[in-house]
């Protein structure tokens, strides 16, 4: 398998705290990979310096998405990086919540036409009628079609999850970066998003790169999984070899087992 992102000697500190500290990764094109670790492992500033919302101290990341020989996306502002074909759902769910659902949907079908998030470019190469089509049908995709016209301020907490899920797919992305995608979610909701996960990954060859601490999500959906400690990987491979591992019980849950 070939590598979508390289991550090599990555170093972010805060005021002398080390939050990443060296960390080396490889994504590898069509896995999932689960990042996990305790609170404050640096998940979050790993995650937010692959996708611009932060600037390491060093360190390089090559993307693989659209050239051979990689570039790279360190100094990039967000929706370069976006623009690239990586997307993220985030941990609190970030839609427009004045707007109904299929409004939401619109916006990244009209942004993937000409690469910018304005609202006036019908004249794409997309056609009014064919945007609403492929609005309402990234809705279908993740069973959000009947509630096409309520605000999505008024969705359930796993609607709205749902929903910026839809926003991230509808951009085609090659990366998707998810973020506890199911964090807050009841066991069934949790179930439920899943099951959608796997469905996407059936129909769409996009790579994923998730952080989550329910490891019920991270066997259930990760071909392989690294783990972060005091902002180091501190071991990687597949989520069974993980789930024995001793140094990974130790970090993690401070000798209990997964
Ligand atoms: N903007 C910031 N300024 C100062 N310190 C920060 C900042 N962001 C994160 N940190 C610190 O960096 C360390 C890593 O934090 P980070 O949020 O990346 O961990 P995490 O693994 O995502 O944790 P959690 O699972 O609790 O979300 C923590 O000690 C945190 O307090």
């Amino acid at each position: 398998m070939s590598s979508i992102l390289t991550v090599e000697g990555v170093n972010k500190n805060f005021s002398g705290l080390k939050a990443l500290d060296d960390v080396n990764l490889v994504v590898e094109e069509g896995s999932v990979h689960a990042i996990i670790g305790p609170n404050g492992a640096g998940k979050s500033t790993f995650l937010n310096c692959l996708v611009g919302r932060l600037v390491p101290d060093t360190g390089t990341v090559l993307y693989y998405g659209n050239k051979p020989e990689g570039e790279t996306l360190f100094g990039l502002p967000p929706h370069a990086i976006n623009q690239k074909g990586i997307s993220r759902v985030f941990q609190t769910p970030e839609v427009f919540e004045d707007l109904t659902l299929f409004e939401n949907a619109m916006i990244p079908v009209m942004a993937h036409l000409d690469g910018s998030y304005r609202f006036n470019s019908w004249g794409g190469v997309l056609s009014r009628g064919e945007i609403a089509d492929a609005a309402e049908h990234i809705l279908s995709d993740v069973g959000l079609l009947e509630k096409r016209n309520m605000h999505s301020g008024s969705l359930s907490r796993g609607d709205k999850r749902r929903l910026e899920l839809a926003m991230c797919l509808a951009q085609d992305p090659k990366l998707l970066l998810l973020d506890e995608p199911t964090a807050g979610m009841a066991r069934a909701d949790t179930n439920n998003t899943i099951d959608l996960l796997k469905k996407i990954g059936e129909e769409r060859k996009i790579t994923k790169v998730i952080i989550e601490h329910d490891m019920h999500v991270v066997f259930s959906l990760a071909t392989k999984v690294s783990v972060l400690a005091r902002g180091h990987i501190i071991a990687e491979g597949a989520p069974q070899e993980m789930k024995g591992d001793a140094r990974v019980q130790e970090a993690y849950l401070g000798g209990a087992h997964l």
